[in-house]
């Protein structure tokens, strides 16, 4: 049994990882750490976790998450940087919800997030958590930075593409993309917010970081990540903007690419089938089949589908995910699995809850 350490039980994310590694075959939570309820019984806080936990929350002591195969941190951003020194020596690996591991730069980090980091050397061995982009370096780390919601949509749905731009040495699309993102609130996490209330969400639709959101730059860098040596392919410009949409889970992306005469004579409902036939977890949708977020909600996987159009040099991709399972909790079980050698989707194979 791995023996499982969960800083930020309390919080969306933190439940999440509880729900799914209860049915976990060989993993087993032992740790829950919380500042607000500590001594207070989980099952007390969450009632869904009756019957399914004993625990209850306690401090964040390092010496005691050290006891732990692996911790997950299910924090704020800055909290998982401070601690990954102490455990990494002490032989536990760290999974970090948050931005502490993601961004290779330290300079755009600290840009993006205001923090200092406290760790860059960590930072530097750290492995970006995108088991599709990046499974055998995975495999072998310490520290995972588990990408953020919006990135992991807007990576695999380009990455066909920017695959096949690497194959055949030649630009299939123009050197920019539109990614247009859609969040459920809970993307936002569990605090008490007012542009978060019930009156200021529910029967409204919003766009935010218009001006510019943290998840930009780690979109580029996924995206240079697959694009590897062959820079010239680089698609510079990339426009992101999220919203918020009045539901309590799920993720919408539509990206918009204009195709390359090379592109256009590409079939690429047969090159996003090919590609993704070997993943568990990315399901893409046959032709003229487009997916809804309800076909993801409370599983781990990724559907996508994508539309060209005649006589038109622009093709769309149209990708959802659960973003608290694929975006964020069920994303750090399957980099959990693919770090201690499991089947990928051991405990995770959930079907998606509808209506
Ligand atoms: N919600 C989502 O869809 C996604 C979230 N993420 C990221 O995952 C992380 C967690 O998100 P989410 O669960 O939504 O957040 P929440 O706000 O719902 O929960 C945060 C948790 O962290 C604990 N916490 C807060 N501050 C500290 C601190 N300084 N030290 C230790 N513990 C702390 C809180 O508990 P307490 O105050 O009791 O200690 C709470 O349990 C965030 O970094 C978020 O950006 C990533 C992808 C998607
Ligand atoms: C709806 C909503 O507010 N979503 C969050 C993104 C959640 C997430 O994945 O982001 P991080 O882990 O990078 O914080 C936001 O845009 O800030």
């Amino acid at each position: 049994m791995i023996k499982v350490g969960i800083v930020g039980g309390t919080g969306y994310t933190g439940v999440e990882l509880i729900r799914l590694l209860s049915r976990h075959p060989q993993a087993q939570v032992t740790m829950l750490t919380s500042r607000s309820e500590a001594g207070r019984r989980v099952d007390d806080m969450f009632p869904s976790l009756r019957g399914v936990t004993d625990l209850t929350f306690s401090d964040l002591d390092e010496k005691k998450l050290a006891a732990c195969d692996v911790v997950f941190f299910a924090t704020p951003h800055g909290v998982a940087m401070k601690h990954a020194r102490f455990l990494t020596e002490n032989g536990t690996k760290v999974i970090d919800l948050a931005a502490d591991f993601r961004l290779q730069s330290l300079q755009d980090f600290e840009a993006w997030y205001k923090l200092e980091h406290a760790c860059p050397d960590i930072l530097k061995d750290a492995v970006y958590g995108l088991p599709e982009v990046n499974r055998d370096a995975i495999a072998k780390a310490k520290v995972i930075g588990n990408p953020g919601c919006y990135p992991t949509t807007a990576i695999l749905g380009l990455k066909p593409l920017i695959d096949a731009q690497n194959s055949q040495q030649q630009a299939l699309i123009e050197p920019w993309i539109i990614i247009d993102a859609k969040s459920g609130v809970s993307g936002a996490g569990r605090q008490a917010k007012m542009n978060l209330l019930f009156s200021e969400t529910s029967d409204s639709f919003s766009a935010y970081g218009v001006a510019g959101h943290r998840h930009a730059p780690e979109i580029t860098q996924g995206i240079d990540q697959i694009l590897g040596q062959s820079k010239r392919f680089q698609p510079h410009d990339i426009r992101f903007v999220p919203h918020l949409v009045p539901m309590i889970r799920g993720m919408f992306t539509t990206i918009h690419v204009r195709l390359t005469a090379a592109g256009q004579a590409l079939d690429l409902q047969s090159l996003y089938e090919t590609s993704y036939q070997n993943e568990y977890f990315v399901d893409v949708m046959p032709k003229g089949m487009y997916p809804d977020t309800r076909s993801v909600r409370g599983s781990n996987y990724l559907r996508i589908a994508v539309q060209t159009l005649e006589n038109s040099p622009m093709a769309t991709i149209l990708v959802v995910q659960d973003n608290l399972v694929k975006g964020a909790a069920g994303q750090a079980v399957q980099n959990m699995n693919v770090m201690f050698g499991l089947a990928e989707q051991t405990g995770l194979a959930l079907v998606a809850v509808v209506p």
